[in-house]
């Protein structure tokens, strides 16, 4: 590093003395990171970023570091003891991953040729988000119990976190914030579009701070009334939103933990033919950006990459942006017949949402794709040689009209040349249907004995085929292991269902899901509209807080 530019291309920064966010859309700045992880979203709509992308230094040097001694000293990098004291950071890591079933947390393990697979599903609900809400959780409850020390009543800081899930989130949020004093969590899925296990994750949890809204709608409404609620100044004078979702900050910052983890346990693995400093591929099963966007951001601070490859499913945006630079909400996609057509066996709804065997990707707008854009766009400002602040002003900009143009026409772009030539350096991308996806479940099954879930699966494909590319066979790839397969039982059956000796139950099934489908349910339906579920939201606070207080 040399003249205040670190090699990742962003100004020098390696510790950070008090690291300060800016929205991406440019109107909110120089806050904490206290203040982005309790705010979630920005009062312009935009997006947290960190001003500046610190460099990890010596990261080469934390490679025989246990998954919690490593997430410190990632974290540490973007949170400064002035705001959390080390110790304190050190035992909300180690409490977020004592819950976790596997010893290392994120264990790696070789799936087949150069492939590894991260299984990042050892947390308490079998799914990838456990890795970044175990630490949120206990994030909240940290400043809360800071904030609220020596006050009653109504002078509490109450946090109302809304979220919106296609199954994961929902169940990861509630166990990470289940009886959590001073929080109150409504979570809002698409009616019917859930697997059964997810939906049941979520309904069986009968705490009273937990909230669950059955939504009229696809994933994207619901999205869409969370920013909504967001945006209203009338719910957020009275109430405190909190987000859970990777809008929040903290959800990416705690996920770019195990991109460095897993690169480690690959040079421990395989130590003759992998070194520290050799470049890695990541696969990666992507909806709303925010797991792929993690790695991004370990890549910024220096963990070699080659390239990371966007794997989707049928609902595909992200992969045509990076085919066509267009960012579109599937404009020639639609519905001939009520209740959607179909094109290969995959229901497709009149809002343009394919209904797919990796439910928890059906999603037409990737929400964190406008951090990304806010990267791409702020490296093509710097190429006019002018000063950062102009740099990030113009970027800011620039994703203002980007996304202005996605709410008001559908979509925007073609990008510049530029732009889009940066976003191929680092990522390339695939689609994969459903078929693929059985296809891919089954292969490996028959050839390695490993049941994949249907969202890894869409992932492996993915970095099968960026392994039979030209040179893709030198590079390993790292694909992401994003749920466990007891969650999506639908799409595993139908793809093993013909298996000789294949049984679920007894193959796949972990203890922990068995009799769920027994226990007693709360969840409320509600219509498609925000207002709505703001005023029910309004109206369960107050029945909790009467409860409480
Ligand atoms: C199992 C699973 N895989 C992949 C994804 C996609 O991840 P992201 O939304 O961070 O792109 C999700 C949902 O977020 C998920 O629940
Ligand atoms: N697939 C997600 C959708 C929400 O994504 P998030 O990462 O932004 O919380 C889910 O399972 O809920």
């Amino acid at each position: 590093m040399s003249n205040g530019v670190a090699a990742n291309g962003f100004p020098a920064k390696t510790h950070t003395a008090s690291q300060r966010y800016l929205s991406t859309r440019g109107d909110d700045s120089g806050l904490s990171f206290e203040e982005v992880v309790l705010k979630g979203l920005a009062s312009d709509g935009g997006l947290y970023i960190p001003e500046h992308v610190p460099s990890a230094p010596q990261w080469e040097s934390w490679k025989d570091l246990s998954f919690v001694d490593l997430a410190f000293n990632v974290l540490s990098l973007y949170i400064s003891p002035s705001e959390i004291p080390d110790e304190d950071l050190k035992d909300i890591i180690r409490r977020s991953y004592s819950t976790f079933r596997a010893e290392d947390v994120t264990p790696l393990i070789h799936l087949q040729d150069n492939i590894h697979l991260l299984e990042l599903f050892h947390g308490p609900t079998f799914a990838f988000k456990d890795v970044a809400l175990q630490f949120l959780g206990n994030l909240f409850e940290y400043f809360l119990v800071r904030r609220n020390e020596g006050k009653t009543g109504r002078d509490r800081y109450h946090l109302t976190v809304v979220g919106a899930t296609s199954g994961d989130t929902g169940s990861a949020a509630i166990y990470g914030l289940r009886g959590k004093q001073d929080v109150s969590v409504f979570m809002l899925h698409p009616k019917g579009r859930v697997s059964p296990i997810q939906e049941l994750q979520m309904t069986t949890v009968l705490d009273a701070n937990v909230h669950n809204l059955a939504v009229t709608g696809n994933f994207d409404n619901c999205q869409d009334i969370v920013k909504a609620l967001f945006a209203d100044p009338d719910i957020n004078s009275t109430h405190k939103l909190g987000a859970v979702n990777s809008i929040n900050w903290a959800r990416i910052l705690a996920q770019t933990v195990y991109y460095f983890h897993s690169y480690f346990s690959l040079a421990r693995q395989q130590p003759d033919s992998f070194k520290i400093g050799d470049k890695v591929r990541f696969a990666v099963p992507s909806g709303n950006f925010g797991d792929i966007l993690a790695g991004y951001f370990a890549h910024r601070m220096g963990l070699p990459v080659d390239k990371f490859v966007i794997a989707t499913n049928e609902n595909d945006i992200l992969d045509r942006f990076w085919k066509t630079g267009r960012y579109e909400k599937n404009p020639t996609f639609g519905s001939a017949a009520e209740g959607g057509v179909e094109s290969d066996g995959v229901k497709a709804h009149e809002d343009g949402v394919k209904e797919t065997l990796s439910p928890a990707m059906d999603i037409l707008v990737s929400s964190n794709f406008e951090r990304l854009l806010w990267f791409l766009a702020y490296q093509f400002a710097s190429s006019a040689g002018m000063d950062d602040e102009w740099n990030k002003k113009q970027a800011s900009q620039e994703v203002s009209s980007w996304l202005s143009d996605l709410k008001t026409k559908g979509g925007f772009g073609p990008v510049y040349k530029d732009v889009l030539e940066t976003a191929r350096r680092t990522f390339e991308s695939e689609r994969v249907s459903d078929q693929e996806t059985l296809d891919t479940i089954r292969s490996l099954y028959k050839d390695v004995n490993y049941v994949l879930d249907p969202h890894t699966a869409v992932g492996v494909e993915a970095a099968r085929r960026s392994a039979a590319r030209p040179g893709g066979a030198d590079v390993p790839i790292i694909s992401l292991s994003t749920a466990h397969p007891a969650k999506f039982a639908g799409a595993v059956t139908l793809a093993l269902q013909d298996e000789e000796g294949f049984e679920f139950d007894a193959k796949v099934l972990p203890a922990e899901f068995v009799g769920l489908d027994k226990k007693e349910k709360r969840m409320r339906d509600v219509e498609n509209d925000w207002k709505v579920v703001r005023e029910l939201v309004k109206e369960e606070v107050e029945e909790e807080l009467k409860g409480l207080r």
